[in-house]
């Protein structure tokens, strides 16, 4: 295989010995022993769901024997459950940069995108457009295709290109929402500049983080952005389905009005009167309480998440993408070359990627796969090696030379890929 002409990783390890030496030199690798890591395989499918953090099993037993099981109905104050949207939500705040009274933990990404979107649109009374990318993960489309259709007018307007963002935000957009970075490609945008551009047009902005938040320092209250949604169970590993998380700037509580208005967000749903008042502050954003159960796999993860630096994070992913794709640089990868463009995840285009992924699972290689045509590799620096990569690239190449993808056996396709 020829060296690419620009490494994605400059410095990239030439051997797997050279990884074997990273590797014992990763100021990470500590954490590895944080999670239940597959015995015998390469688990690259952490961009989707995070891998079980070992104290995790324990908080939850605790949560169920102790909390519920003694504790019952005491345990809403003795074991501060009431809180938890808010404790955990300021526990995950320095993780996107923003303030801990400014994140919520609760509901899903979806039900908390239509609570930001609405508010957004009612923060800009007399515009009805949303502006999104039509790449998006769908049900952030589909979502705002909820939303606009709500109001009069509304509509929701999406870019083939975002090249096309500037031309586009016109006098009715009242807020544009993307993800930081793409599920599909890695692509990882520009946060700063494009909030910034987009508040120029006196539009608000909302941003999706489910594949950038543990995967990246992220600067949320800097760049001015008004609203953002992101979910748990990816890179922070708090488990399947775990409850997602909210975000709204400090300048927009009180005044910012979301749509499902439940009693656990009024400002004092113990007083059960008739009448709904939003609480003060983010705490308008809750509708009814998260489940408590699966608050705990956030609880057990976000501890290990507070001994984390993510600038060791960040560079280290730089690395393990970097080697990954420089080891397989003969191949159609779409995910950007330039370390500032990419996310921590590497896409490889081939016609037969569904097979081609089936059969690196086979072998003990876990990556995934999305249509039509994209292979899939997230790389999770808490507890991915530099080992693991090198071993997951040369998995790739054996198996596109071999052909042993096309055995019919990994043609057959599950309902969930
Ligand atoms: C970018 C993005 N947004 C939203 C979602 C969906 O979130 P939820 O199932 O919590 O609504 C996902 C993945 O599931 C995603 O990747
Ligand atoms: N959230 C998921 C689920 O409940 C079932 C299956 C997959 C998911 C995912 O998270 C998929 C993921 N967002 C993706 O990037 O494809």
């Amino acid at each position: 295989m020829q060296p690419p002409a620009s490494p994605a990783s400059p410095g990239s390890p030439a051997s797997r010995a050279d990884c074997l030496a990273l590797d014992a030199a990763d100021p990470l690798a500590p954490l590895r022993a944080e999670f239940a890591l597959p015995k015998d395989r390469i688990y690259l499918d952490g961009n989707s769901l995070g891998v079980l953090p070992v104290r995790t099993p324990e908080l939850v037993r605790r949560t169920v024997e102790q909390e519920w099981g003694q504790g019952l109905i005491t345990s809403w104050n003795e074991a501060g459950w009431v809180d938890l949207p808010f404790t955990l939500g300021a526990q995950l705040a320095p993780l996107i940069g923003a303030g801990g009274h400014e994140v919520l933990v609760c509901d899903s990404v979806s039900v908390n995108l239509f609570k930001v979107l609405t508010a957004a649109l009612r923060l800009r009374p007399g515009r009805r457009t949303v502006l999104g990318e039509r790449t998006t993960f769908p049900t952030d489309l589909y979502i705002a295709e909820g939303v606009t259709g709500l109001f009069e007018g509304g509509r929701t307007v999406l870019l083939d290109s975002l090249d096309e963002l500037d031309a586009r935000l016109t006098e009715d957009v009242a807020v544009v929402v993307l993800s930081q970075v793409d599920y599909r490609t890695g692509v990882l945008l520009d946060l700063a500049e494009i909030t910034e551009r987009v508040h120029r047009a006196g539009a608000l902005m909302v941003w999706d983080l489910c594949h950038s938040a543990g995967a990246l320092p992220i600067e949320l209250a800097a760049a001015g952005v008004d609203f953002a949604v992101g979910c748990t169970y990816k890179y922070l590993n708090c488990g399947p389905c775990a409850p997602s998380y909210l975000y709204v700037a400090e300048r927009h509580q009180g005044v910012a009005e979301q749509p499902l208005t439940g009693w656990f967000g009024h400002a004092e749903p113990f007083a059960f009167v008739p009448e709904y008042r939003p609480a003060d502050g983010i705490g308008r954003f809750l509708t009814s309480f998260p489940p408590l159960l699966a608050l705990a796999g956030v609880r057990a993860s976000l501890e290990v998440w507070q001994q984390v630096d993510l600038a060791q994070v960040r560079a280290k992913s730089l690395a393990l993408t970097g080697l990954f794709m420089d080891r397989l640089a003969e191949l159609d990868v779409v995910t950007p070359r330039e370390p500032e463009r990419r996310g921590s995840q590497v896409a490889i285009r081939h016609p037969d990627g569904f097979p081609v992924v089936q059969a690196l699972i086979e072998r003990g290689v876990i990556g995934d796969f999305r249509a039509p045509d994209l292979m899939r590799f997230g790389f999770t620096p808490l507890y991915t090696s530099y080992t693991e990569a090198w071993d997951a690239a040369e998995a790739v190449r054996e198996v596109l030379a071999s052909g042993e993808w096309r055995a019919e056996r990994f043609s057959r396709r599950g309902a969930v890929t």
